[in-house]
């Protein structure tokens, strides 16, 4: 299979380079970096020693073209732009960005009625499966039992609360049946009042080099019970995105997500 790797030199882009190399059955065919970027134009290989042959591209039309899929951990209005850009050009899209609005995934839903896509906050086997425990803990607890969620990034990080931690807030929302904006409680300072029952706390730390590490808590009547992870190494989510990539060959059109491809 033929992947375009988008926001190539980026900390997850360049991950994503190696990725492909050293997937069975893949084959990097297309860059892409931000028009104002200072690898545009330049041979991949000069840059970062891997994608002999590939040329950063800036115009996503022409990075994507000739490949069955491209890999995008960007920003979200240059994962929005390129989700419409691969929806004409019949190519599937694997999305990692995060920091994405409603409106935003509203626009990737309108392409996944022409390409398969895969979104996940977290491409990471460990995080997915943590999904359906925080669920079932979550229907398990009654609403004496808070739940507050914990997430560490490094100082580069630009959105909060993270992808992951909003994906077990909504775990946690759907166990109790209720839905996450109705009860999230994403800032708290000053005088906050006692803890409205039901909300569910989020709470981000940033600094250093974090790669990423997540907790959820449940802070109950005498006892705390947390379900915890922590990536130590970002080839982590690399290699998850090229096996969503491979798994949307011959795919029905539609907007996934990691769960679909681990078959969890
Ligand atoms: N879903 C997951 O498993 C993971 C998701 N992420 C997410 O991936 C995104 C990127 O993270 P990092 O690699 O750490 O950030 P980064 O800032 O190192 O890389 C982003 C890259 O995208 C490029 N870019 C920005 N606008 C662009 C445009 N219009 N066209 C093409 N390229 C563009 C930037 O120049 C940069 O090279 C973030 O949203 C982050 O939260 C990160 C790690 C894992
Ligand atoms: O920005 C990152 O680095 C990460 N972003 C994702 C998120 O927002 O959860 C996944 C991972 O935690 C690393």
């Amino acid at each position: 299979m033929k992947i375009a790797v988008a926001g190539v030199s980026g900390r997850m882009g360049q991950m994503l380079v190696k990725a492909v190399e050293e997937a069975d059955g893949a084959e990097l065919s297309g860059a892409i970096e931000r028009p104002d970027h200072a690898w545009v134009g330049q041979d991949l290989c000069d840059l970062c020693g891997m994608g002999r042959g590939v040329t950063v591209a800036c115009d996503a039309a022409q990075g994507i073209a000739g490949a069955d899929a491209v890999v995008d951990f960007t920003a979200p209005a240059a994962t929005v732009a390129l989700s419409r850009a691969c929806a004409e050009a019949g190519v599937a899209h694997v999305i990692g960005t995060t920091g994405l609005s409603d409106e935003d995934i509203a626009a990737i839903d309108e392409a996944g009625r022409k390409i398969a896509i895969v979104r996940a906050g977290n491409m990471s086997l460990g995080v997915n499966l943590l999904t359906s425990l925080v669920e079932r803990v979550a229907a398990s607890l009654g609403l004496d039992y808070d739940i507050e969620i914990f997430e560490a990034h490094h100082r580069h990080k630009v959105d909060a609360p993270s992808g992951t931690a909003l994906m077990l807030g909504e775990a946690a929302a759907r166990g109790r049946g209720v839905d996450l904006a109705d009860v999230a409680d994403r800032a708290r300072d000053g005088m906050t009042g006692e803890r409205e029952p039901g909300a569910i706390g989020f709470h981000a730390i940033r600094g250093g080099s974090i790669i990423g590490e997540h907790d959820v808590v449940f802070a109950g009547p005498g006892e705390t019970l947390t379900l915890s992870h922590v990536a130590n190494d970002r080839a982590l989510f690399a290699k998850g995105a090229i096996r969503a990539a491979l798994w949307t060959e011959g795919r029905e059109p539609g907007h996934y997500d990691m769960v679909d491809v681990l078959g969890l």
